[in-house]
């Protein structure tokens, strides 16, 4: 059996409102993938996008010192509306309820596994690479709007430089090692403490580039960066 795992960000399925036109596009990649070997499996994890952070924003002005976990809860709701979407439009190929606790919860019916937030103090990320451990993914493919992690955010800062492989102590010293509600980071802190205990791979990738994606589920050269 070849299991594989993608932790799909939130700005990807509802940069504002819900990206269609992607849903449908990645929805045919992944059939044929699928259908191509039938041992094939898939886990999919959902972020929050938009929506989380709307809330949050709208949390943070409604509700004077709101705590961290409170606003997690808000963004955690997100996750859950995007991954119902992506549990419906994957149909028959997805017979498990959404996964709201990845320790525990099971895959054992179906292609497709759809995840969503559990609890607070961290992202999908974190979910994400709990999923890929337990059920013996090689890599975990983080799916966002941008192609590698940069040297600085670059949507902040034009001279940002990609980094095409890099280690878990150089991610670390990028993104920090602590949780804030509603980040926007190439990979979440807490969920980059538990890939390098428990020596996960991680390609950081955009998922918009859909051939790209096509060629690291099939295990050919690639855009991104790898983390390891
Ligand atoms: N060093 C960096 N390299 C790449 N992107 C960075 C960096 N630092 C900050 N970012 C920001 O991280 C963003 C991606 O994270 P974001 O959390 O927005 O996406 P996502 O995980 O796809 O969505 P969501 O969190 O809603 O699930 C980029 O658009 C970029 O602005
Ligand atoms: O397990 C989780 C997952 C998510 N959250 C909160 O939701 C938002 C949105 O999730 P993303 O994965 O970043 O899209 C996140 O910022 C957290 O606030 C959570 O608390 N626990």
């Amino acid at each position: 059996m070849s299991m594989k795992t993608l932790s799909l960000g939130g700005s990807l399925v509802a940069p504002d409102a819900v990206d269609v036109e992607f849903l449908q596009q990645f929805h045919a990649l992944v059939t044929q993938y699928l259908e191509e070997d039938s041992a094939r499996k898939l886990i999919i994890v959902v972020g929050g996008g938009a929506p989380a952070r709307l809330y949050q924003g709208a949390a943070r002005s409604l509700v004077k010192d709101i705590d961290n976990d409170a606003l997690d809860w808000i963004g955690i709701q997100a996750t859950k509306l995007n991954a119902q979407l992506v549990k419906t439009l994957f149909g028959d190929l997805c017979l498990e309820p959404v996964v709201e606790n990845p320790e525990v919860d099971t895959f054992a019916k179906g292609r497709i596994l759809v995840g969503a937030g559990w609890k607070p103090g961290f992202s999908s990320d974190y979910d994400a690479a709990v999923l890929a451990h337990r059920f013996g993914s090689e890599r975990l493919v983080n799916l966002s709007n941008i192609s590698y992690v940069y040297s600085d955010d670059p949507q902040k800062n034009p001279n940002a430089q990609p980094l095409k492989t890099m280690s878990w102590q150089d991610l670390q010293a990028l993104v920090g090692e602590s949780w804030l509600p509603g980040s926007n980071l190439p990979f979440d802190p807490i969920a980059a403490k538990f890939s390098k205990e428990h020596k996960l791979t991680v390609v950081v990738a955009n998922g918009k580039n859909l051939e790209n994606l096509k060629a690291i589920l099939n295990e050919q050269p690639f855009e991104g960066t790898t983390i390891k």
